[in-house]
């Protein structure tokens, strides 16, 4: 069934059906309030046929640089590489782009100006973090130090370019080895598909060369786990969080739920939280 568009409803368009996008199509054809799904863009429409088929409301299928002629708001949740040509026809038709390859945006970092030159805006989900609210508001203050340490099982960092360039052999390890010490720009460099979230606090904080961090390879733990210190003149705290690996081993599965609820907000009634 096709459905009609419905006054003031938002149209939503999705770059990716992998484990973060189909979920988040998922959700809107399941209803949220005042938001459709208006298109998708996927790189071999055949594989995704059968999902495509399934829902009540079926999207356009389209070029993935067409998205924002389709919708108000368009979800990036493919590999990173493919961030400017899915955001940046978006926000120059001054549309929304929610960004979760969030790591990708740091050397694209001129499309936040081209956002702002043409109304269009560019959201960044909490993704498979916590607390970016806490950090939002200590940076309105003075934050003095922000350090994250990311452990991810061997299944979430194999293929990383770190891991690859420096030919660690991380795959017979019998205890957690550091891989990595240095900045949130110098970490996501590295590790592009797994610590899109120190990115995000960074740019919710002190930006992505004070933000410190470690990343752990740990055949020890079973979850992608983030520990996170602030230091700030309004508070100090602690977060952790400990996440559910999705079909995609390096991806939380909470990630697709952040943004689903970012969307839920557009046009929520109720909001809760910043
Ligand atoms: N901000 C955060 O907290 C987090 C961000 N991420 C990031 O989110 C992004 C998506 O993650 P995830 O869903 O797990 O990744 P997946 O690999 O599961 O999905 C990515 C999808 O993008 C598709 N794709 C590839 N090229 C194109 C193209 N040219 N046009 C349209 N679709 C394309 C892939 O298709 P195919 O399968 O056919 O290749 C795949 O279905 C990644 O960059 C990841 O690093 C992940 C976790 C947390
Ligand atoms: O899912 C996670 O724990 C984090 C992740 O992959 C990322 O930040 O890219």
């Amino acid at each position: 069934m096709t459905g009609s568009k419905a006054p003031n409803e938002l149209q939503v368009a999705i770059a990716g059906l992998g484990s973060i996008g189909t979920k988040i199509a998922t959700a809107l054809d399941q209803g949220i309030e005042g938001l459709a799904l208006s298109a998708v863009a996927v790189r071999d429409p055949a594989k995704h046929q059968a999902f495509l088929s399934s829902v009540r409301r079926p999207p356009k299928v389209m070029p993935i640089d067409q998205l924002g002629d389709a919708a108000d708001i368009v979800v990036e949740c493919a590999p990173s590489n493919h961030l400017r040509s899915i955001v940046e026809p978006a926000v120059k038709r001054g549309k929304a782009a929610v960004v979760v390859s969030v790591g990708g945006l740091l050397d694209n970092f001129d499309l936040v100006d081209l956002a702002r030159a043409n109304g269009g805006r560019i959201l960044v989900p909490t993704g498979a973090l916590i607390g970016l609210d806490a950090v939002n508001a200590a940076a309105v203050g003075t934050i003095h130090s922000v350090k994250m340490v990311t452990r991810k099982p061997i299944d979430g960092l194999r293929g990383a370019p770190f891991i690859v360039q420096n030919k660690i052999d991380i795959d017979n390890l019998r205890e957690p080895l550091k891989l990595f010490e240095g900045s949130a720009r110098e970490g996501a460099k590295g590790f592009p598909a797994n610590v899109n979230v120190a990115v995000a606090l960074s740019l919710a904080g002190i930006g992505p060369d004070r933000t410190q961090m470690q990343v752990w390879a740990d055949p020890t733990v079973t979850r992608n786990v983030h520990r996170i210190e602030v230091e700030a003149d309004s508070a100090r705290f602690s977060m952790g969080i400990e996440n559910v690996p999705s079909e995609n081993p390096k991806t939380g599965m909470i990630t697709a739920l952040s943004v689903i609820a970012l969307l839920r907000k557009q046009r929520a009634t109720l909001c809760v939280g910043t």
